[in-house]
């Protein structure tokens, strides 16, 4: 009752599908202007709500009345395929990467930066010659990945290039298939769920194999470190890594190794982590390489912070970099996403602020790039990207707030970002003193839309060496 606006459709079932998969962005502008917000349309046979700028708050100050991680269990059923359901642990992840990773940056600081050092360096280096790099979006998942390793399993496991390489690519060979068009679900909603995990489950398992190496490698160290828990007593001086904290858990049972559930909890931080701090790397990268009008200040910036800390970066210099955060901030909000964290009505219902009520189990979309693009925030060219606009506002690249929806918002606001930040700063810190970076063709490259979600452009990067 009192549902909003259905939006007019001519072929049942498939409704607005294909307008709102081929261009999303016209589509849901077109039905604003018509409808206002919220409205219903009809995707792969199921009535979804749509909100934007105006009521986009409104669903992610309630909490109580919506989950994110309802729509992601439907779209990307880990729950399935892994043998221990991350999305019931939700919290416990949400707490382990608020304590043990973001809020532990300090401590981590030295080995984030010589880790995202390592894979620049291993994979462009001295480059006395111009290096072309393919494949971005690869690389900088790999640079993510051996940080974003060594974290989860310590140093010495994030020395093996198998663990690394795991790390970088497992995200990849899942979303190939869990980014299928949910074509089943014309049938039935909860088909498509089905449909993509039977390969899964009956013995096709592209994860398999990773998480193969990650259990090889874990092995010998949580043995060593149960043996040295055992000789030491009070004296063993625990590990800073992710590893070290589930085995410090009440039910982690030293006798009798759940290595399955060590490498599941795992994994779900690489599907959290990975893609998501990889892609927005490539995305930086490319927006660089796309304003070369920045170029000059960014450097001098760079070079004065690496000059007054002697070339030792710490945490509070990577803080003075204040236009290379504004960069940032700028950079993700030209992310290109439409929509960012949809949600479930979890309760009976839900009652937006006008009166319309969208019932249990409706899958509403945030049409963020209208919070994104906000022109009464962002001003009449809030399109243009404007790199150091928050220069004077003083505001980080992961403070969010009720327009700057890249990480989410409210409770459930992705608690890495704190880190992804920095993983990016040092990133483009240590590029911009080292390389000068510019495409193969020479123009400025376009990201892809796929439905609602952008990927990175495909285009070659070349690097050279800077000359003093
Ligand atoms: C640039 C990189 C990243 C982006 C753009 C990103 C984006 C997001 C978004 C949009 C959400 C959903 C928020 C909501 O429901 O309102 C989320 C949740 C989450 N993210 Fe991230 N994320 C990034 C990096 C990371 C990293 C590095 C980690 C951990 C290693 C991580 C762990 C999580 C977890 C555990 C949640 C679930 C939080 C909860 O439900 O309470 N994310 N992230």
């Amino acid at each position: 009752k009192n549902e909003p606006p259905l939006v007019p459709y001519t072929v049942p079932v498939i409704g607005h599908t294909f307008s709102y998969f081929l261009n999303t962005e016209n589509f849901i502008k077109k039905c604003l202007k018509e409808y206002g917000e919220p409205f219903n349309i009809i995707i792969f046979g199921k009535v979804v709500t749509v909100v934007a700028q105006k009521y986009i708050p409104e669903m992610i100050k309630a909490h109580e009345n919506f989950s994110s991680i309802e729509v992601f269990r439907e779209l990307i059923p880990l729950h399935l395929i892994l043998g221990h359901d991350p999305f019931v642990n939700i919290d416990f992840h949400a707490k382990t990467t608020r304590e043990q990773i973001s809020g532990k940056l300090t401590l981590h600081f030295d080995r984030i930066q010589k880790d995202v050092l390592y894979y620049l360096d291993k994979q462009i280096g001295e480059c006395n010659k111009p290096k072309s790099v393919k494949e971005i979006w690869d690389f900088t998942n790999h640079v993510t990945a051996k940080s974003i390793a060594n974290i989860c399993m310590g140093e010495e496991a994030s020395q093996h290039d198998d663990v690394v390489h795991a790390f970088a690519v497992l995200t990849d060979d899942m979303n190939k298939f869990f980014f299928l068009p949910p074509i089943f679900s014309f049938i039935h909603p909860k088909l498509h769920e089905y449909v993509i995990s039977l390969p899964f489950l009956f013995g096709f398992n592209p994860i398999a194999k990773h998480q193969k190496v990650l259990i090889n490698r874990m092995k010998p160290i949580v043995e060593n470190r149960i043996q040295q828990k055992k000789i030491l007593g009070d004296s063993y001086e625990p590990s800073n890594d992710l590893l070290e904290f589930y085995m410090s858990q009440s039910d982690f049972d030293s006798s009798s190794v759940d290595y399955n559930c060590l490498s599941d909890l795992i994994a779900f931080m690489i599907f959290a982590g990975i893609g998501t701090t990889g892609r927005s790397l490539a995305n930086l990268l490319f927006d660089y390489v796309g304003n070369p009008q920045c170029w000059d200040e960014l450097y001098e910036e760079a070079s004065t912070i690496n000059k007054e800390c002697n070339g030792k970066l710490t945490l509070n210099d990577a803080n003075k970099m204040i236009k290379l955060e504004s960069f940032i901030r700028e950079s993700f909000r030209h992310t290109g996403d439409m929509i960012i964290a949809p949600r479930a009505v979890t309760t009976d219902h839900f009652t937006f602020s006008n009166g319309f009520t969208v019932p249990k189990g409706r899958h509403v979309l945030d049409f963020s790039e209208d919070s994104l693009f906000s022109e009464s925030v962002y001003g009449p060219d809030s399109k243009s990207f404007k790199p150091f606009q928050f220069v004077s506002k003083n505001v980080s690249a992961s403070k969010i707030d009720k327009t700057y929806l890249v990480f989410g918002g409210g409770r459930h606001a992705c608690p890495g970002r704190f880190y992804a930040v920095l993983v990016m700063k040092l990133f483009l810190y240590h590029v911009l003193l080292k390389y000068h970076v510019r495409t193969e063709s020479g123009n400025i490259p376009k990201k892809s839309m796929m439905g609602p979600f952008s990927v990175p452009s495909k285009e070659s990067l070349i690097f050279e060496r800077r000359k003093e």
